[in-house]
């Protein structure tokens, strides 16, 4: 599988957004943070800081929708820039109308797992989505610290997509960083969201760089 990383604006400047995004264009994907206050006890950003980014930015965008109700807003972030759409399993939208309503806007569906969630809920969703995307902390904030009891879930999902024969991206979010990428990588994981350890390093394009080589060397390695 190829290793992706995906910096999150996030922990980005919000005052110099276009010139920290700029700074991490060697990724494969830019991590969007969309939070609702209400699936999520924060709010980020919206369809507006969308729009405007894509206008500056030709990346790859990886939009995490953390709300309530992503059916609802499936149509507005693929009409402002989002090319894969990630929403939560626990959200109160059903999984097949979100997937087909992102389908039908020609983006790539991906559904996530908070925590406490076990791998199993999605597993009826694997040969309907791109990706994957497994919490590593509680979904909310950047800069919290790695939940390794997370791990046998992405070994869990990556012999799932094995068994089906499913070319499955898998992703993980929080706390990654040089020594937990390795970690997430032998279990499994393939796309690798990073927010504070890129935009908190003197140079977060050098540190995508060493992101996708620590987790290169280690993929698969554990199984
Ligand atoms: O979705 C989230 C937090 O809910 C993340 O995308 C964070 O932005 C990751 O930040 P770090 O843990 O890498 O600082």
């Amino acid at each position: 599988m190829d290793i992706k990383i995906s910096p999150s604006i996030l922990s980005a400047d919000f005052a110099r957004l276009s010139a920290d995004v700029d700074k991490v264009s060697g990724a494969e994907m830019l991590h969007i943070d969309v939070m609702d206050g209400h699936f999520v006890p924060n709010i980020s950003i919206g369809t507006p800081v969308v729009k405007s980014l894509r206008k500056a930015s030709r990346m790859f965008f990886d939009v995490h929708l953390m709300i309530s109700d992503p059916l609802k807003y499936v149509g507005p972030f693929a009409d402002c820039g989002a090319d894969l759409i990630t929403f939560h399993v626990e959200s109160g939208s059903d999984p097949d109308a979100v997937i087909a309503a992102i389908r039908e806007k020609g983006k790539i569906p991906a559904i996530s797992v908070k925590p406490k969630t076990p791998a199993q809920a999605v597993y009826p969703y694997l040969d309907k989505v791109g990706m994957v995307l497994v919490m590593t902390v509680e979904p909310g904030f950047g800069g919290q610290s790695f939940m390794a009891d997370m791990l046998p879930k992405i070994k869990a999902l990556r012999q799932k997509a094995e068994e089906l024969s499913l070319d499955l991206d898998i992703q993980v979010d929080g706390g990654i960083d040089l020594n937990t990428a390795p970690l997430v990588a032998q279990a499994g994981a393939n796309v690798l969201v990073a927010g504070s350890s890129v935009f908190g390093s003197g140079d977060p394009a050098a540190m995508v760089e060493k992101l996708r080589e620590a987790a290169r060397a280690a993929y698969g390695r554990d199984r």
